[in-house]
């Protein structure tokens, strides 16, 4: 018999639901790794457990639907020279190729779960991870097993740089044939790094059409190195994330505000090409901010996300993120909070509507949705050291997260 345990306590619970929104001296009941109950704590019904939470903010799990944990080494160096006035480049994924591919598999595991208990401990309860150190057939398919046994989501990145000393063409048809049909069965995503030194947009269309084809769903790192096609191919393929995006002409917000509704305007949930803001890159890499206020006012649906990784973002701290996009992009705290949480489901489309549309990629039977504390869904919950959520943007850098339930198991 499956026991329930009522989470009692919290000052303020952001639920990120329309109807519930947020709450005050509120109380959720978790059962069966699912939330069985939401509502102000007095009405609370009787449960088998029960942890008071003294008077702490409380919001839904973090996910982050950006991150490349897969990988051995560190680029401090870079990352040292680049604040001495070096510009980003992608050549740098070449370092961090080298030194993956020296790693044996049990050390690669090891790394990788020790990435993703820090951000476990962190508050995230939910997270993609993806494959690109490789970027040999071998290579690729071993980080995406890892990527597959250490996160909620693998995603393939064959296409993340042509390797030193390959032909462009014919590393392409590596990525879209050979190396495809080796990481396909392990991954429910595929992403193509499309920008200056990566890959061009006539490399990224083959790619995403033979990803495509294979079943699997699709993402596409694009515009950050400058005003390229990723956002309008990402748009044009039904992508479900778009992430970076410094630099966005006008037509490239349209185009994303556009994704999520159909000719006659109305909302088509489930089936929007999310704009993934990436604010701890921008500050590392010294780029211009991705423009979230912009995107939001125009009506995109925007996500927040890591992209931990050892080139351009050496963090998992999703706190970090939301304050910084509070603090430096200008959105609101819900705004903030909202993004980080139900946009980067949407962004993996395992939100509620994406779920109900059925446009997940490679869906699970019995999958509960995520990003919301709302009942019949997942039972991811941060709980803060602070009285509320403003906190994140208020006291910046400080350690805020006090506990963290994932999927209804106390994780921190
Ligand atoms: N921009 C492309 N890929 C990673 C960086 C990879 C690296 O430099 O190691 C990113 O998302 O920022
Ligand atoms: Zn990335």
């Amino acid at each position: 018999m499956s026991r329930s345990t009522l989470l009692t306590g919290l000052s303020e619970l952001t639920t990120v639901d329309d109807a519930l929104g947020t709450l005050r001296d509120a109380a959720v009941v978790v059962e069966d790794g699912l939330f069985a109950w939401v509502g102000p704590a007095a009405e609370a019904p009787a449960c088998d457990d029960a942890v008071d939470l003294g008077g702490r903010a409380a919001l839904p799990g973090w996910v982050d639907s950006h991150s490349h944990l897969v990988f051995d080494g560190d680029r401090a160096a870079e990352f040292e020279a680049r604040m001495a006035g070096q510009a980003y480049a992608a050549g740098g994924i070449g370092v961090t190729t080298s030194a993956t591919r020296a790693a044996d598999d049990e050390r690669l595991r090891g790394l990788v779960a020790g990435r993703v208990a820090e951000a476990v401990a962190g508050g995230t309860t939910y997270l993609e991870t993806k494959t690109g150190y490789g970027l040999t057939v071998h290579d690729e398919e071993r980080s995406a097993r890892i990527a597959a046994a250490s996160a909620d989501e693998a995603t393939y990145l064959g296409a993340h740089l042509v390797p030193a000393g390959a032909d462009a063409e014919e590393y392409t048809e590596l990525v879209c044939g050979p190396m495809l049909d080796a990481v396909a069965p392990h991954v429910r995503w595929a992403d193509v790094f499309c920008d200056r030194g990566a890959f061009t947009p006539e490399q990224t269309r083959r790619v995403l059409e033979a990803c495509r084809a294979a079943g699997l769903g699709l993402r596409l790192h694009g515009n950050q190195l400058e005003q390229g096609a990723g956002a309008a191919l990402a748009v044009e393929f039904g992508a479900a994330s778009v992430d970076h995006l410094n630099f966005l002409s006008d037509d490239d917000v349209a185009a994303l505000a556009a994704s999520g509704t159909d000719a006659s305007g109305r909302r088509r949930p489930g089936h929007e090409t999310v704009a993934t803001v990436l604010p701890a890159c921008d500050l590392s890499t010294r780029a211009p901010l991705a423009p979230a206020r912009r995107l939001l006012d125009a009506g995109a649906t925007v996500a927040l996300a890591s992209n931990c990784n050892p080139g351009t973002s050496y963090t998992s701290s999703m706190n970090f993120c939301v304050g910084t996009a509070v603090l430096q992009m200008h959105l609101s705290l819900e705004e903030a909070l909202r993004a980080a949480t139900l946009g980067g489901a949407r962004a993996l489309r395992r939100d509620a509507e994406s779920l109900a549309a059925g446009t997940r990629p490679r869906p699970v039977a019995g999958e509960a949705p995520i990003g919301r504390v709302a009942v019949g869904h997942r039972a991811d919950l941060h709980v803060l050291d602070a009285p509320a959520a403003i906190h994140l943007a208020y006291r910046p850098g400080m350690p805020l997260t006090h506990a963290v339930w994932r999927a209804g198991v106390r994780a921190r």
